[in-house]
C-alpha cells in the first residue's frame, strides 16, 4: 500500500483515483473546483461515467476527495497530474493547468516524490516539468518524473484502466528508482510495459489517438468513394477489418470523431511537426476529412428537402459518443449548430448529455417521444444502444415525414425501409 495524491478529478482523475483505491491504496483525490469537491463528498459523481459511482462508494475506505492540494501532496509518495490540457486557439496545447500544478506541488516537496503524468502533454513537457522543479532549488535526490499516459476510453474508463493493453511508462536518462515503484504500485494489473524516454512516452500517446483518428477519416473518405459506386462500406469495413493488419476497430463510418481529445491531440501533434519544420501530411488530411464530414450529411439533407429551413429535425444524440454525458467538440452538436443556422425546427434528445449551449431553433426534450413527434427526418448522431433498438413501426406513427438519417450508419436498414421509411446513412450503397 502506497500513499498517493491523485491532482484532477475529471474523467482521468476520478479513474484513477477510484482504480488505485481498488488496488488497495490510500488515495486523496484532489481538484480546485470545490463544487465537485463536496458534491464528491456528498456521494454525488460530477460525470456520468457507466460504473464509477459504484466503483467509488466501494472504495471510500482508503479514498478521500480535498481542495487542500499541499495537505495531499506531503501526504503521498506518489503524485498523479491528471488535469485538463485543451487546445489553444491556434492548435498548441494549453499546458497553464499543468503548469499551475507544478508551481502549487513544488512547495510541498520536502520528502522523496514520484511525479507521474497522466495528461496528455506536448513532446517534451516532461523533460520541462523536471527542470522547472530543478529551477524551484527543489533537490534532485527528492522527485522523479514519470510519464504514465492514459488510454481509457469514456465510457468503459473503469474496465479500461483496470485491464490496460499495455502500461506505458516513460523515464528520465539515469532515473533507476522509479520503474519499480510504477510496477508495485500497479502489481494486481496484468499488462505488457513498454519502458521508453519520456518523450517517447508522449508520442505513444499521440501516435496512438492520431492512429485511431486515421482509421477513422480514412474509412468517412471510402464511404464518400462507396457511395458514387452504391457500394455498402460497412460491407467494407467488415472486409478489411478481417485482416489481422488492419483489424475491425475503429472502422465505423459517420459523423466523425469528436471528443475531448481525438480533435485536440491531432491538432497539438501537426504543431509538434510544424514546430520542428516537418510538414505532418497525414495528420493535416485526418483533420480535413473529419471536418468536412458534417457537410456530407447537410448536403444530403438538403437535398433530400429543398425547403429544409421549413422542417422539423429530431436529432437524436448529444453526447460525443454513447455512454457518456461527455458533449466536448461533439459531432452531434456540431450537426445540430449547422441545422439551427439554416434555421431548421430542431428537437434534440439525448438519454444522458445536455445541450452545451443554447442556440436558435434548437430545444432539448426530455423523452423520445417528444423528440420525434411530427419530425419530418429523425437523424441519429450518437449511436447509443436505445437508438438502435427503435421500435420504427412505432416512429413512424409519430413522424410527419419518414426520412432516417443513420449518422452513425447503426442502424439496419432493411428494417426499417421494411416499416416504409426512407434510410439514409453515408456510403450505404
Ligand atoms: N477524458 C478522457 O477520456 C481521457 C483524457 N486523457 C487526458 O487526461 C487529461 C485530463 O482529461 P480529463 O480527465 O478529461 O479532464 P477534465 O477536464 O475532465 O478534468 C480535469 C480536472 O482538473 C482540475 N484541475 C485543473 N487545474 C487544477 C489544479 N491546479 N489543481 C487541482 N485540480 C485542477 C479541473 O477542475 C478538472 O476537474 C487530459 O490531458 C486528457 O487529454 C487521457 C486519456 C483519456
Ligand atoms: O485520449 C483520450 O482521451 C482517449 O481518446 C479515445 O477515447 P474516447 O475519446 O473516449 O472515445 P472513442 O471511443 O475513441 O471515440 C472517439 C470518437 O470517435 C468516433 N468514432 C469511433 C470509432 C469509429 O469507428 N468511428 C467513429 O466515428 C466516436 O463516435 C467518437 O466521437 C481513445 O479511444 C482512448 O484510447 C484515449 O485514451
Amino acid at each position: 500500500m502506497v500513499n498517493i495524491c491523485v491532482i484532477g478529478a475529471g474523467y482521468v482523475g476520478l479513474t484513477t483515483a477510484a482504480v488505485l483505491a481498488e488496488l488497495g491504496h490510500e488515495v486523496c483525490c484532489i481538484d480546485k473546483d470545490q463544487n465537485k469537491i463536496t458534491e464528491l463528498n456528498n456521494g454525488k459523481i460530477p460525470i456520468y461515467e457507466p460504473g464509477l459511482s459504484e466503483f467509488i462508494a466501494k472504495n471510500t475506505n482508503r479514498l478521500s476527495f480535498n481542495t487542500n492540494l499541499e495537505e495531499g501532496v506531503k501526504k503521498a509518495s506518489i503524485i498523479f497530474i491528471c488535469v485538463g490540457t485543451p487546445s489553444l486557439a491556434d492548435g498548441k496545447t494549453n499546458l497553464s493547468y499543468v503548469d499551475a500544478v507544478i508551481n502549487e506541488i513544488a512547495p510541498c516537496i520536502h520528502s522523496y516524490k514520484t511525479i507521474i503524468t497522466k495528461s496528455t502533454v506536448p513532446i517534451g513537457t516532461n523533460e520541462q516539468i523536471y527542470e522547472k522543479l530543478l529551477a524551484k532549488k527543489i533537490s534532485p535526490e527528492l522527485f522523479n518524473i514519470v510519464s504514465n499516459p492514459e488510454f481509457l476510453r469514456e465510457g468503459s474508463a473503469i474496465y479500461d484502466m483496470l485491464h490496460p493493453d499495455k502500461i506505458v511508462v516513460g523515464l528520465r536518462q539515469d532515473d533507476t528508482q522509479s520503474l519499480p515503484i510504477i510496477q508495485e504500485m500497479y502489481s494486481r494489473i496484468q499488462a505488457p510495459y513498454i519502458v521508453t524516454s519520456l518523450n517517447g512516452a508522449e508520442m505513444i500517446k499521440y501516435a496512438s489517438n492520431a492512429f485511431l483518428a486515421t482509421k477513422i477519416s480514412f474509412i468517412n473518405e471510402i464511404a464518400r468513394i462507396c457511395e458514387a459506386f452504391h457500394i455498402d462500406v460497412n460491407d467494407v469495413s467488415k472486409g478489411i477489418g478481417l485482416d489481422p493488419r488492419i483489424g475491425p476497430h475503429f472502422l465505423q463510418a459517420g459523423l466523425g470523431y469528436g471528443g475531448s481529445c481525438f480533435p485536440k491531440d491531432v491538432k497539438s501533434l501537426e504543431q509538434i511537426a510544424l514546430s520542428k519544420q516537418i510538414h505532418p501530411l497525414i495528420l493535416q488530411a485526418v483533420q480535413t476529412v473529419n471536418d468536412t464530414q458534417i457537410d456530407v450529411y447537410i448536403h444530403k439533407l438538403k437535398t433530400l428537402f429543398p425547403d429544409l429551413h421549413t422542417k422539423k429535425i429530431a436529432v437524436l444524440g448529444i453526447a460525443f459518443k454513447p455512454n457518456t454525458d461527455d458533449t466536448r467538440d461533439s459531432p452531434a452538436e456540431r450537426l445540430i449548430s449547422r441545422l439551427s443556422q439554416l434555421t431548421c425546427d430542431v428537437c434534440a434528445y439525448d438519454p444522458k448529455a445536455k445541450l452545451s449551449h443554447d442556440q436558435h431553433h434548437v430545444r432539448q426534450v426530455n423523452s423520445l417521444d417528444e423528440a420525434i413527434k411530427g419530425a419530418d427526418c429523425v437523424v441519429i448522431a450518437t449511436d447509443w444502444d436505445e437508438f438502435k433498438q427503435l421500435d420504427w413501426t412505432e416512429i413512424k406513427k409519430q413522424m410527419n415525414g419518414t426520412i432516417i438519417v443513420d449518422g452513425r450508419n447503426c442502424l439496419n436498414r432493411k428494417e426499417i425501409e421494411q416499416c416504409g421509411l426512407r434510410y439514409v446513412g453515408v456510403g450505404r450503397g
